[in-house]
């Protein structure tokens, strides 16, 4: 046991030796790997606190010297300078790469000595910009570039600017007195300058504000100030400046955005086109900082200020901006360091430039503005080289005006669908309308764009776009040209129904195609006919004249239109004499909302929104055009080029109609103040005989040149009574019924019967007696005293069967007294005339009379009620007269003159407006 005991007790011995070995070699190399690492980190350390002072500064280092001295470290400084070496060798050549590099990216004024530019003006056309702008120089000793010590390098100090960085100057680095305000000034002044000598002028616009000054602002630029290459803004209102910028960018970025592309500089490389300015707005403030909305709005601007061409340069405005922001603070007067060189390098700022110099730069460079701008356009120059080369489908774009010299552009499409125009009398509205359609038609070919035009009022301001007499030529682009519109309410309303019918063709076939808008129905459907629509209406607001119904299907179509035109390429163009067609729009908001694009002709008011006033300083022949619903920062002013002088539309009228007429349909001109001639009617030449024939009453008020009728058929009550005493207008009706239905009768199948009951007609009737006669058919003139014999006998004959017959009365009711005689124990002739009016038409005979009132008509009616007078058509009587005619429905008619209100029982919902067609004999025998 006791052996056993000591064998084990050293085996345990041995085991825990052994285990404090190992744990004595594990302790010690973690101590060592401790020490290692520790070792590492405080090389690491020395390494950094070497590379912050310096290599050569950290020498005189006593505590840095002392570290190195370490043999432990002895290796850090060896591995510095070795790296140093590496660096040196590739940076040996960096001074001239850098010089190269500034030569490149800042060629010429954005980078040369002054000398070689200034007083020159630009030519950059502004679709690329210099990526680099110098302001000075710096200089490195030899030997930090692995050269000779001694021997200074010097290379260009240049930031970039324009599409890529915002700049901030501080002229006192925190702790340092402020340097002189002339020595920013120089920096700002030698930037700018080289801006504006880089590029053709009118590409840059320079906006500076200074919260202490007023004007003194750079005052070497003052020779800009006169064009818009230069402002100044007042010092209290950076909020104005700020909400102009940020509008800027707003539109620039909606449009760039529509048209595909991510910024104004891609859309530029694109398009092959500058489209905006570059802008640069300067920002004096003083080391204060801003007013925390001001902040918030100059932060808003900046960070999407650089995609639209706009560059901020903020002095002494202390901010952290977003994006991109090179800095340049002052060290002394000529001195500054700058985030492109980091602060170790000190850059030597240009010398200012001489003042008189740069002063006489501005003034070349404003005056070769001015001569850009050249005076006023002329419409030709709003027209492309070529005659329609360009496509709708997207939108429809034309230049309409001039800005300095700049191209001033409406776009009507899905952003802006319709567009309101307000001026006063004679600020130039028509002026403008024909700037614009001159514009648009030379762009777009007639498959392209469709125009209806309508002017309410009186005067002829698209007659000339219609074939005339003195000019053969019409514009191909126009479907639709009505004139003296003023009366004719419901020409307006059909030319709405028209557009409201299209847009609901349009949308079924955007449906049966399965898709959404008009550039995707054209792309599905090529061979179809899809143009972009664009209805004018001239003063639009005679639409809502009345309160009747007229304005109230007027509302309701407009408002189906402006909401729903958009998708589908139909367009309205709505102008007035401002207060008046804006107050029309009162109550109905959702057609005023839709005309995104607002026209602003000088003094316009209530056109553009209430708070903005570039109506009121508009110049003459001038207009705000505004995308933007009139909102201030949407505003565009533009020199509109005179489009109404003699022969200058009509002149590219002319090339359009040499190039399109062939293919195209003459525009249907509707002239209010002009009533058709029956015999120039299609309606009329195109009459053939027919088993039910129809009475041509007039012409119809709509977009269609359609005459309305009366079918005489054998059903009952198919006879038409004229009422009223307009003797022209009814002696015109009885004519065109009767000489239409004679058109439409083989000679011997119908007999006209014609009495004339009232003298000034004789002539008219005896006129239309005797071409009846020449046409071949039976006519017999009955005396007003043989009427009621005659008309007893017609009605004894009634069912005869041998010929249909027309009974035409001219004044019916001057027989009443006559024919209501009777001999005792015999019907009268009114009793007979009554029967020809009940069983007539059955029997192949039909009254066409005339009633110079309501009353003598419900007098020869008797009690038998309204029905056998089918259809009529009243003249100068009120409208509650004729419920009694019209199923007892309310009827709105204001009698006006050469106009007739028409009904059919049998066609007819209500009554609709007709113009009774233009008898020449029947002025000479007017009453
Ligand atoms: N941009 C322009 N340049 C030169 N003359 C112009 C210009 N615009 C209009 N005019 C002239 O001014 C006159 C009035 O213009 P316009 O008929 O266009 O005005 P308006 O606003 O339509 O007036 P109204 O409503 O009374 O018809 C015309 O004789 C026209 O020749």
């Amino acid at each position: 046991m006791g052996r056993k005991a000591s064998e084990q007790r050293a085996r345990v011995v041995t085991a825990l030796d052994q285990l404090r070995h190992q744990l004595g070699l594990a302790l010690g190399s973690a101590a060592n790997a401790r020490i290692a690492a520790e070792t590492e980190l405080a090389k690491l350390e020395l390494e950094q606190r070497i590379v912050r002072a310096g290599i050569d500064r950290s020498a005189g280092d006593p505590a840095i010297a002392e570290q190195a001295g370490d043999p432990a470290m002895s290796g850090v400084l060896s591995w510095l300078d070795t790296v140093r070496r590496q660096f040196y060798t590739e940076w040996g050549d960096g001074p001239n790469r850098l010089r190269e590099l500034v030569a490149a990216s800042a060629p010429g004024p954005a980078g040369r000595p002054p000398g070689d530019w200034l007083g020159r003006v630009g030519s950059y056309s502004g679709v690329t910009t210099p990526e680099l702008w110098r302001i000075g120089s710096a200089t490195v000793d030899g030997s930090s570039a692995g050269q000779t010590a001694g021997v200074e390098l010097t290379f260009d100090v240049a930031v970039p600017l324009l599409g890529e960085s915002h700049i901030s100057i501080t002229s006192a680095p925190p702790g340092a007195t402020t340097q002189p305000r002339a020595s920013v000034d120089a920096l700002v002044e030698n930037l700018l300058t080289r801006v504006l000598s880089t590029f053709e002028p009118g590409a840059v616009r320079v906006h500076l504000w200074d919260v202490g000054q007023l004007t003194a602002v750079l005052p070497n630029f003052y020779a800009l100030g006169r064009t818009s290459a230069l402002t100044v803004h007042d010092p209290t209102r950076l909020v104005d400046l700020l909400d102009e910028l940020a509008g800027h960018i707003r539109r620039i970025h909606a449009y760039t955005m529509q048209a595909g592309h991510t910024s104004l500089q891609s859309m530029r490389k694109a398009t092959g086109k500058r489209v905006e300015p570059w802008r640069i707005a300067v920002l004096y403030g003083n080391g204060e900082p801003l007013q925390p909305e001001q902040l918030r709005d100059l932060k808003r601007v900046a960070s999407g200020a650089l995609a639209a061409g706009i560059s901020l340069v903020l002095v002494d405005v202390p901010t952290a901006l977003g994006g991109s922001v090179e800095s340049i603070s002052l060290i002394d007067e000529r001195r500054a360091v700058c985030s492109m060189t980091g602060t170790d390098l000190v850059v030597q700022l240009d010398p200012p430039l001489p003042g008189g110099q740069v002063n006489r730069a501005a003034a070349r460079i404003a005056e070769a503005l001015i001569a850009k701008q050249g005076g006023p356009r002329s419409f030709a120059d709003l027209l492309p080289a070529e005659l329609g080369q360009e496509h709708s489908g997207r939108e429809l774009r034309a230049p309409v005006g001039f800005y300095e010299g700049e191209a001033v552009e409406v776009v009507i499409g899905d952003a802006s669908p319709h567009v309101l125009i307000g001026g006063p009398s004679g600020s130039g509205k028509t002026n403008f309308l024909y700037s614009m359609l001159g514009s648009l038609t030379a762009r777009y070919s007639p498959d392209e764009l469709a125009l209806y035009l309508l002017d309410f009022k009186e005067g002829v301001s698209f007659a000339g776009l219609a074939p005339g007499r003195k000019d053969a030529s019409w514009l191909p682009h126009a479907r639709l040209v009505g004139v003296n519109v003023n009366t004719d309410r419901e020409f307006g309303l059909a030319l709405l129904r028209f557009l409201a019918d299209e847009l609901r063709r349009r949308s079924a076939a955007a449906k049966d195609h399965e898709v959404t808008n008009l550039a995707e129905l054209r792309e599905q459907d090529p061979e179809g006919h899809w143009p972009r629509i664009v209805a004018v209406i001239d003063e639009f607001q005679y639409l809502f004249a009345g309160r009747d119904t007229v304005t109230a299907l007027a509302t309701s179509l407009l408002e189906d239109i402006a909401r729903r035109g958009r998708s589908q390429g139909i367009h309205l163009v709505l102008a007035s004499q401002d207060v008046a067609g804006i107050e029309a729009f009162w109550g109905k908001p959702a057609v005023f909302e839709q005309c995104t694009l607002r026209i602003a002709m000088p003094k316009a008011r209530r056109v553009l929104a209430e708070a903005n006033q570039a109506a009121v300083a508009a110049p003459r022949w001038h207009a705000v055009i505004n995308h933007d619903s009139g909102v201030a920062h949407g505003n565009q002013l533009a020199h509109i080029p005179d489009a109404s002088a003699k022969g200058v539309f009509p002149g590219l009228q002319q090339r359009l109609w040499e190039r399109y007429a062939s293919g195209h349909q003459q525009p249907r001109l509707f002239d209010g103040a002009h009533a058709p001639l029956l015999e120039e009617a299609t309606a009329f030449t195109s009459l053939v005989p027919v088993a039910r024939p129809r009475a041509l009453l007039g012409q119809s008020i709509d977009v269609a040149e359609v005459a309305q009728g009366v079918e005489l058929s054998g059903a009952p009550g198919r006879n038409v009574a004229v009422l009223g005493t307009a003797t022209k207008e009814a002696v015109s009706i009885l004519d065109s019924a009767t000489r239409s239905l004679a058109n439409q009768f083989r000679q011997g199948d119908v007999e006209f019967v014609l009495t004339c009951l009232v003298e000034s007609c004789e002539p008219a009737v005896n006129e239309l007696a005797d071409w009846l006669a020449t046409t071949g058919h039976k006519v017999e003139v009955v005396p007003g005293s043989d009427l009621p014999a005659r008309v007893s006998a017609l009605a004894g004959d009634l069912g005869s069967g041998a010929i249909r017959r027309m009974l035409v009365l001219y004044g019916a009711d001057a027989a009443l007294p006559a024919l209501e005689q009777k001999a005792p124990g015999q019907q009268s002739g009114l009793d007979h005339l009554r029967a020809l009016l009940k069983q007539g038409p059955s029997n192949g005979l039909h009254v066409i009379g005339w009633w110079r009132g309501t009353a003598r008509l419900k007098d020869t009616l008797g009690f038998g009620g309204t029905d056998d007078i089918g259809a009529w058509a009243a003249l100068d009587v009120q409208g509650n007269e004729l419920s009694p005619f019209s199923a007892g429905q309310v009827v709105h008619w204001s009698p006006r003159s050469g106009r007739a209100l028409f009904f059919d029982r049998s066609t007819h919902a209500s009554p609709e407006v007709i113009i009774p067609f233009h008898r020449p004999e029947a002025e000479e025998h007017d009453d």
